[in-house]
């Protein structure tokens, strides 16, 4: 039912998965928000689908699928934030099309990805993995065989965006030559150059090291034949997305010696929650470190996101604020204390703004600040307007009206 105000602040439902930092939560109680879930670890199916359809507000990490499935059970949700880099997890078009912005945190832990890389790239070239594994079960052996010093050696960075510009920078500062690859011209920092094609960078390269979105294009954009045109003993770091190696032929590549090593930190299949089984075909092998998608969680990180995104999700559902959403017209948006706010949130077909205009005019409502950003699909129109609950109420449901509303929502 349309309700006769702006919905009440205290009554609006947030639900954070998969163990969000507790700094989102200060961030949301400061901000008024009294009813703040925190679940440890992701739901799926039918758990999923009821928790999101009770929620105004999501908050979820890398693992939760938010699908066009679960999208359609939110009838209540406003937003969701990703409180992490990547959003593949979500049907951002379902999202979009369900007139609720996607929120990320686009910078907060690239540093913590980048120093890992490199620290793993350092023990692979000592041959560390398989050292610590037998000193582990007691065994000894001391030698310098297949052990090298990353300094003078090749780096090879597929995927030169936030995470891997820093890999290279770190990695120079060790000595090391750095190539890049990437599928949209990047300006190189410092000595990195960026390589003829990425078998250039692979033929050339002593460890290679990917940092590329989940994309149709990267889905196992790195298999049997990319691994083939490696050098023999090189090593591969994998902490972009598991979906981007085929797991089986870089196993296969491990068996037969052709890779010297591998670093993983994200799987096809990975588990809903800590304390869940984890299985892999790469467990079996004592040259690979495995950590458990951890590249992103250092508490500075974790910190920083909760802030970051926590922020990000309040601004819009406070103000009507989509600056940096990733699937939306963005709109910035000043104060509106004073004024009722109207959102309509449409399919960007003509004539949907003059209908809105109309509408006021008729109403004899006076617009005191308008606000409209499109992109291909949706159009995003902010109204300020002197009203009543009851105007406010009546406009609402004759926008509701207006053909290609997706949704409306009235903030004051
Ligand atoms: N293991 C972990 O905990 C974490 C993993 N990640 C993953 O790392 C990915 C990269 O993060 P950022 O560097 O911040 O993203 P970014 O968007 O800044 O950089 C990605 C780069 O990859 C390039 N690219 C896209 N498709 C490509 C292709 N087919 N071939 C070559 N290059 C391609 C893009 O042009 C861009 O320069 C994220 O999308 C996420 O999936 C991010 C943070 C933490
Ligand atoms: O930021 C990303 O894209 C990551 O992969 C980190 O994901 P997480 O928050 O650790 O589930």
């Amino acid at each position: 039912m349309t309700p006769l105000t702006s919905f009440p602040k205290q009554d609006i439902r947030v639900v954070l998965f998969e163990g969000i930092s507790q700094r989102a939560v200060e961030v949301f109680h400061d901000a008024g928000y009294r009813q703040v879930e925190l679940l440890p670890k992701s739901l799926t199916g039918d758990e999923l689908i009821g928790k999101v359809s009770g929620a105004h507000i999501i908050g979820i990490r890398s693992r939760t699928q938010v699908t066009a499935e679960v999208i359609a059970h939110a009838r209540k949700l406003i937003t969701i934030g990703c409180f992490c880099i990547g959003t593949n997890q979500v049907d951002l078009e379902a999202a979009q099309l369900a007139g609720i912005p996607v929120f990320n945190a686009p910078y907060s832990n690239t540093r913590s990805v980048a120093e890992l890389v490199v620290a793993e790239a350092i023990m692979l070239m000592r041959g560390i993995p398989q050292k610590n594994a037998e000193c582990h079960r007691g065994g000894w052996s001391k030698s310098a065989a297949g052990s090298h010093e990353v300094r003078g050696k090749t780096l090879g960075i597929i995927g030169y965006g936030h995470i891997g510009t820093q890999v290279g920078v770190l990695a120079e500062a060790l000595g090391m030559h750095v190539l890049f690859h990437d599928i949209e011209a990047k300006l190189s920092l410092g000595n990195a150059r960026a390589a003829a094609s990425l078998d250039d960078l692979l033929e050339r390269s002593d460890v290679v090291t990917l940092h590329v979105p989940e994309t149709p294009a990267t889905r196992m954009m790195f298999g049997a034949a990319q691994i083939a045109r490696m050098k023999s003993g090189a090593h591969l770091i994998n902490a972009s997305r598991g979906t981007v190696v085929d797991i089986d032929a870089l196993a296969a590549a491990l068996e037969s010696g052709h890779i010297g090593g591998a670093a993983v930190d994200v799987f096809p299949v990975e588990p809903k929650g800590n304390g869940e089984p984890f299985e892999s075909p790469l467990t079996r092998f004592d040259n690979v470190i495995l950590t458990p998608h951890v590249g992103g969680s250092t508490l500075e990180a974790q910190d920083n996101i909760g802030a970051e995104v926590a922020a990000k999700l309040v601004r819009y559902s406070d103000n009507g604020s989509t600056l940096s959403a990733v699937n939306f017209p963005e709109v910035t948006l000043p104060e509106h204390a004073g004024s009722h706010r109207i959102l309509h949130i449409h399919r960007n077909v003509p004539g949907v703004l003059s209908r809105i205009n109309e509408l006021f005019s008729r109403e004899g409502v006076n617009i005191n600040g308008q606000f409209l950003r499109t992109d291909a699909k949706v159009g995003y129109v902010v109204m300020d307007i002197a009203s009543t609950p009851e105007i406010t109420s009546r406009l609402r449901a004759a926008l509701n009206a207006i053909e290609g509303t997706l949704r409306t929502r009235v903030l004051y």
